[in-house]
Formats: C-alpha cells, sequence, structure tokens
C-alpha cells in the first residue's frame, strides 16, 4: 500500500535538514507533536544524519527481565486484546511493540523478515526508543507528548530510521499514570491508514480492562449517546469508593470530566454531575447531566455504594436550547447549527412533520439568544381566517375600519419590536399577504392599516411541515419570500427516527409529576419504541400527561391501564404483530391476554411478592388483585 503522507516526503526530508542545519521551522503542515519533537531532538543535540544506528540504549537481559515484569499486569491485559483487535489485520510485514514508560521496548511480535529489518534499527527487545536516544519516533514521542503519535518516514529525527512507518499510543492506568506504550511498526511502503485507529482502540480496550479488573467497587459507566452505551470501548469510566469520591477514571472520562491526575481520589462524585438518580435501579441506563448540562447516559456496576447524587437543574440557565438536546445525533446536530447563528441576524425557517416540536425549538432559540429578555411573538398563519390576518400582523390606525378598537392595534410585528417573530405555518399563508410580508422584511418598516410607515427589527424565525420549495413550484408560495425566510433551514427529525425516546419520555414524566418517580413498564416501554408516533412528540406528550393522571397513586410503573385508550389499542394491535421482543418481555405481552400461566410465573418468580409481580408483568398492583380475583386464585405464598 502507498503510503499517505501529509505532506511530499523528499519535502519533509529536505525541511528537516534545514531545520537540523539552521534551527528554522518548515513551512510545512507537518503534525504539532512532530515539529515539538524536533525541536527537542535539535535542543538535546540529537545527531540527525544518521545511517547506523547508535549503539547506546540496548540494555542487558537482566535489565530487560526487570522492566518486563514491571509491565507484566499489562501484558497480561494486552495480549487478548491485541489478538482481538489486531486479528483480522495483515501483520505479516510489522512488527507489535509493548514498551516500558521510559521507552524500552519489552515485548516485539511479528513477521520474522520484518523483525530482521528491525533489529538492524534496534527497534527490538531490549532497546530504548526514547527520544534522547532516538530522537522523534511514535514509541518516544508518545511518551513525550502523553498522546497518541504516528511517525511517518523521514519525520524519523534519525535518517536510519526514515524507512519506518510507526504508530503509537500511550497506555494510563486509571489514575492518568503511564504504565507502557503500545506501538505498531512497519515498512512506511506498508503502512495501514488504519493502524491508528486500531492502536487507539486497542489502548482503550486495554485501559478499561484494566480499570474493570482492579477496581471492584461502584463503577460507572457513561457515554453521550443511549445506544452506544456499554460498547465498552468507547465508554467513559468512572470507578467510586465508598465514601462517593472517584478513585479512577478511564481516559474518555478523565476528558469527558476535565479531571487532573491529582484529583483523583479527593474529587465528590456529585460534582462530575448536575443531576442523577439517588439510587440507580437495576441495569436501566440512567440519564444525568453533566456540569454544563449536556446529557448522559449512565449505567452502574459493580458494588453499589451509598452514593447520592444532587438533584440539579438539566440545563444551565439561559441555555433552552441544551434542555432539548435529549441524547438524538439528529437533533444535537441541528442544535448546534442553530447556536452558530444566534446572534447574526440570519433568519431560521424550521421544517419538520407536525408536532415535532418546532414552536418548542423556537422559544428555545429566543431563550438562548441574546433577544432573551426581549418579546417572542408568535402567530400561527394557518389559524387566523385570511380576513383578519392582515390587521393581525400589520396592525392599524385609529378607526382604520369599522369594528376595529378605538384605540387601533399595533400588530404582531410591532409587538415583537426588538425581539422575536416566529410565523408558524408559514406555508399556509395566503399569497396576497406574502407579498406585505416580504416588503417588510426588506424595508424593515411596518405600513399599519390607514397609518403611516414604522421602523421595526426583530429576529424572524418561520416554520412549517409543508415542503415550501414544492410549494414555490406549484406557484402557491411566493419564491423571493422563501429565498428571504431560508436563511438557514432546520430539520427537526420525526420522534419515530430520534434514539432518545426513553429520556424524552422521561423528560415529560417528570416534568408532568416532579414529585414521582413515573416510569413505563418494560412492555410498554417496548411499545412505545416500536411505534411510528404519527402525531410526533405532541402525540407522546399527551400520552404521557394523560397516563401520569391516571396511574394509581402509589403506582410508579406506568401499564397499558393507564395509556389513553386508542393509542393502547394501536400499541398492543403493533406489539402483538412485532415478531421478535426481547427475550424477557413474552411473559409480560402474554399478560395482555391476562393467562393464568404468566402471572404465576411472575408470583413465582418475585417469590411471592404482589408489588414486585405486578412491576415484572408491567400493571398496577390494583389490576393484579383484580386479575388474581377473576382467576379466582390467591396463591398461598403471596405476600406483600
Ligand atoms: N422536547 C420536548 N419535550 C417535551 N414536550 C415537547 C417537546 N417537543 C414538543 N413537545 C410538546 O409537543 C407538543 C407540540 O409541540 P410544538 O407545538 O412545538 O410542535 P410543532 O412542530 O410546532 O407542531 P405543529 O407543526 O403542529 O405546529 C407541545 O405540547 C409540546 O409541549
Amino acid at each position: 500500500m502507498e503510503i499517505e503522507f501529509r505532506v511530499c516526503p523528499e519535502s519533509v526530508r529536505q525541511a528537516k535538514r534545514i531545520f537540523v542545519e539552521r534551527g528554522e521551522l518548515p513551512a510545512l503542515p507537518l503534525a504539532t507533536p512532530i515539529l515539538h519533537s524536533w525541536k527537542r531532538c535539535r535542543e538535546h543535540h540529537v545527531a540527525a544524519e544518521r545511517l547506523l544506528p547508535p549503539e547506546e540504549g540496548v540494555v542487558e537481559t537482566l535489565i530487560l527481565e526487570q522492566a518486563r515484569q514491571s509491565v507484566e499486569e499489562w501484558l497480561r491485559l494486552a495480549r487478548p486484546v491485541l489478538e482481538g483487535v489486531f486479528g483480522g489485520f495483515d501483520t505479516s510485514r510489522s512488527v507489535l511493540i509493548v514498551a516500558d514508560t521510559q521507552g524500552l521496548i519489552v515485548e516485539a511480535v511479528g513477521n520474522s523478515s520484518f523483525l530482521e529489518r528491525a533489529q538492524r534499527v534496534h527497534l527490538a527487545r531490549g532497546a530504548i526508543w526514547h527520544e534522547g536516544v532516538r530522537g522523534t519516533n511514535a514509541v518516544g514521542t508518545a511518551i513525550a507528548e502523553g498522546a497518541p503519535v504516528e511517525v511517518l518516514g523521514p519525520e524519523h529525527y534519525l535518517s536510519c530510521n526514515e524507512f519506518l512507518a510507526c504508530t503509537a499510543a500511550p497506555i494510563f492506568d486509571g489514575t492518568g499514570r503511564l504504565v507502557a506504550v503500545l506501538d505498531v511498526s512497519c515498512d512506511w511502503h506498508d503502512h495501514h491508514p488504519h493502524t491508528r485507529a486500531l492502536v487507539d482502540t486497542a489502548v482503550r480496550l486495554i485501559e478499561n480492562h484494566a480499570i474493570v479488573a482492579r477496581h471492584r467497587g461502584l463503577r460507572i459507566h457513561l457515554h453521550r449517546d443511549a445506544h452506544a452505551l456499554g460498547s465498552f470501548v468507547d465508554d467513559a469510566i468512572v470507578c467510586v469508593d465508598d465514601d462517593g469520591r472517584v478513585v479512577a477514571a478511564n481516559s474518555a472520562a478523565r476528558r469527558l470530566f476535565s479531571l487532573r491526575h491529582e484529583e483523583l481520589g479527593a474529587v465528590p462524585l456529585e460534582r462530575l454531575f448536575r443531576r442523577a438518580a439517588p439510587v440507580p435501579r437495576g441495569d436501566e441506563p440512567v440519564l444525568l447531566y453533566d456540569p454544563q448540562g449536556n446529557p448522559l447516559y449512565a449505567r452502574f456496576e459493580g458494588r453499589r455504594a451509598r452514593v447520592v447524587i444532587r438533584r440539579a437543574d438539566p440545563a444551565p440557565a439561559n441555555d433552552a436550547l441544551a434542555e432539548l438536546d435529549t441524547g438524538d445525533e439528529a437533533l444535537r446536530r441541528v442544535i448546534a447549527q442553530a447556536r452558530r447563528v444566534l446572534d447574526k441576524d440570519i433568519p431560521i425557517l424550521l421544517r419538520g412533520e407536525s408536532g415535532v416540536g418546532k414552536e418548542l425549538f423556537a422559544q428555545a432559540l429566543h431563550r438562548s439568544s441574546p433577544r432573551r429578555d426581549k418579546p417572542f411573538v408568535a402567530v400561527n398563519c394557518a389559524a387566523l381566517p385570511e380576513a383578519l390576518i392582515e390587521a393581525e400582523l400589520f396592525g392599524y390606525a385609529p378607526g382604520a375600519y369599522t369594528g376595529a378598537r378605538r384605540e387601533g392595534s399595533l400588530g404582531r410585528i410591532r409587538e415583537a419590536h426588538g425581539g422575536t417573530l416566529f410565523l408558524d405555518e408559514i406555508g399556509d399563508m395566503p399569497l396576497a399577504l406574502q407579498g406585505r410580508l416580504l416588503r417588510v422584511l426588506e424595508t424593515k418598516e411596518v405600513v399599519p392599516l390607514g397609518g403611516k410607515p414604522v421602523r421595526v427589527e426583530f429576529a424572524l424565525i418561520a416554520a412549517t411541515h409543508r415542503d415550501l420549495p414544492a410549494e414555490v413550484e406549484a406557484g402557491r408560495f411566493r419564491a423571493d419570500l422563501y429565498y428571504r425566510l431560508a436563511g438557514l433551514t432546520l430539520t427537526l427529525p420525526p420522534l419515530r427516527e430520534r434514539s432518545d425516546l426513553p429520556v424524552l419520555v422521561e423528560r415529560i414524566l417528570r416534568a408532568c409529576a416532579p414529585d414521582r418517580d413515573l416510569r413505563l413498564a418494560p412492555e410498554v416501554a417496548a411499545a412505545f419504541a416500536a411505534h411510528s408516533w404519527p402525531g410526533n412528540v405532541r402525540e407522546l406528550a399527551q400520552a404521557l400527561r394523560v397516563a401520569a393522571a391516571l396511574v394509581d397513586e402509589e403506582e410508579m410503573v406506568i401499564g397499558w391501564e393507564a395509556l389513553p385508550e386508542g393509542l393502547a389499542a394501536a400499541l398492543k394491535q403493533r406489539t402483538s404483530m412485532s415478531p421478535s421482543l426481547p427475550q424477557g418481555q413474552e411473559e409480560t405481552l402474554e399478560l395482555a391476554t391476562l393467562s393464568r400461566a404468566a402471572i404465576e410465573r411472575a408470583l413465582v418468580a418475585s417469590r411471592g411478592n404482589r408489588t414486585a409481580a405486578a412491576r415484572r408483568l408491567g400493571i398496577s398492583r390494583a389490576t393484579l388483585y383484580r386479575k388474581l380475583r377473576e382467576m379466582g386464585s390467591t396463591p398461598a405464598q403471596a405476600a406483600g
């Protein structure tokens, strides 16, 4: 494979020569760690023009054995990981290296023909690849930088190493202490562009396995994306002692929470989060918020500590957009785009099916913008009779027409002066009015009926569920107005495409019943996940509001009986058609037909505790009692 150089190898060689001779930094776009390393090498008078490798820095067997023992635990953890990660990778022309914290190679495995070539430059067991000895190289530079590094061909400081392409990443323990370095080296003609990703993955896995093996207390696995949580390799992991202090964290977690090495062992867990469930139940992911208010999904593993994380608002004040971020990637991208134009006077056009939350999004945009203290004025262009829209929008002078208020009316546009005007269902605005609105947007003046022009200034957000370009094509919407409105078009995803349904459900339930810890029964949650939600978040919010009102006072779990009738029927129909439900839910679905066997099984599994059995079945305790009565059965062991 032809190597992919950041710049042409010959230019790198020349630039290096000039740098070594005169200390002039090259104008080439070389990676920063390479430039840093060249500077260190020059300062330490490392001889670059060596055609033969330095003979110093090769240790005796005894020292090598000691070094090996110091990383033995890590080698043991690394072996299965390396087999797994590099198993399908063509390692026939490369060497896999593990070095200690001084760059001493303690393990080098690979194909014998390349090992021989590597041996000639001492890229082998017992040799030290510290920068001070061998100049810029992946192992030594990764140690110096404390970060993964790729060193390709002539980026190596010593001429004799220019035939190599090396990719290395430091391995840290859970306290952020460097413990070893993993490296893959080959002839640079054989370099594979995926090597870096493989080395990174292997190191993350080794670090994560080590943290799990070493810390037996409470571990919290975290991820921004609910679906990715549990992938293990990408999880941020924090370990907590019985006093609720964070004692270890993997690299991802240290980055996520900006945790410094010296803070581990001292930081209370609650400093990492703005809100959390005080006592996590079972293995379900829990929604937490980082200190910036961004959502994080968490799974609690290992021994449960008496950890209580204080409750706080999920998002900082003034960041209403962050509140809408419940973990869906598409929505998160839309929020990020919106943020970029918040204070830029660019009109925003929101698109999306009915009920996806366009108005809520527009309000959040306003509340996150510098105009948050000024009015937010919403006008539904579809709901107003055509004859009234004009007066409603543009206002009228006193006595402008019969039946009008004597004192006149400002009109919605002028009410929005200094703030935000939200034109909902703009696609339904009559053609005649579109011209007048366009004029206001162009001249920044409103002419009230029977009055004089008045200057106005506002941020504009329009929304529609219609395909406006198609409406323009069909002649129902003015092209010039469309281009005026669509400074930035943002499309909100329909609920069926969102990956954050469980979080949304939790949020809405918390808003409906802040004092209760309401949640969906597992089979209801599964049916929700399978439902297509034609009414989008509106339909979901409505269903949950009804459910929160109907569910028994002492009940925490929302079962079928608390759902609006039409929705429950639609969900059940859909679920019964569903070919594969997750294991463990058959029991609860059988209960939909209220089979005696399902109830009995749940009672046995709950050791006769009816409250637990009802929860298992996803019904209220009252319903379970009713069913038992109908079955004419009150099993003797039933209690609770
Ligand atoms: N993220 C959310 N969290 C809680 N409730 C939401 C969320 N998004 C929308 N809703 C609720 O859904 C309903 C519909 O929201 P909204 O009116 O913003 O949707 P819309 O896209 O503007 O609908 P339409 O196109 O029909 O005007 C509202 O009751 C709102 O409270």
